[in-house]
């Protein structure tokens, strides 16, 4: 099945955690399975914090690019569209909050299970569990907001 990345326009698919056209970055990949958004990855042995378990920052980006995915894709449904109908749904991250309330072994798959719990306007909201061998190590709570057309060219106030 494909990929909410798998049809993010060219222009935004360079992300670092998402982009399937960043050759250095993470390139995930987050599908609907019922009502949740899934990402599986599987981190390197460079990915490690304390030796055998995950740097939190990992975690962390994994939660991020897994969330604006799920929102698009929340977005998309709520409206009844294709992902490839125009005009796109873009979303940046306005807040990401994550909780570590376990260490995350590193040496096997990572499971990100996202439920969408608000959409309103141009936010979406996305609890995420984040999962090792079936136990619950971090959770995180994203706010999305769809990007401004003028993102990026905004002077600092
Ligand atoms: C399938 C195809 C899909 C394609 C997708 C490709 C995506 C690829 C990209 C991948 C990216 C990967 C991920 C990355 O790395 S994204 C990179 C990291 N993120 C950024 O750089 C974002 C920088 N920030 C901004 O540009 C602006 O502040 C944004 C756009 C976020 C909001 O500024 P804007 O002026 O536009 O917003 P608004 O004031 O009209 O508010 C609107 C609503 O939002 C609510 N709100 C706002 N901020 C926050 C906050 N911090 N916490 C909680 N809520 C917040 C606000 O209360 C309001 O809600 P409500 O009062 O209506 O309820």
């Amino acid at each position: 099945m494909d990929a909410f990345q798998d049809h993010y326009p060219e222009n935004v698919a360079h992300c670092y955690g998402c982009g399937r056209l960043n050759d250095h970055g993470h390139q995930i990949k987050t599908v609907w399975e019922g009502d949740e958004t899934v990402t599986r990855f599987t981190p390197e042995p460079y990915h490690t914090s304390v030796p055998g378990f995950v740097y939190g920052g990992l975690i962390a980006s994994l939660i991020d690019c897994h969330s604006t995915g799920s929102a698009a894709a929340a977005m998309y449904r709520a409206e009844g569209r294709d992902l490839d109908s125009l005009p796109p749904f873009r979303f940046v991250t306005g807040s990401l909050h994550v909780d570590f309330l376990k260490p995350t072994p590193i040496d096997g798959p990572i499971e990100l299970r996202g439920r969408i719990t608000e959409v309103k306007g141009r936010k979406v909201v996305v609890e995420t569990a984040v999962l090792a061998a079936g136990v619950l190590t971090a959770r995180g709570n994203v706010v999305a907001i769809q990007m401004p057309e003028d993102f990026g060219t905004a002077k600092p106030g």
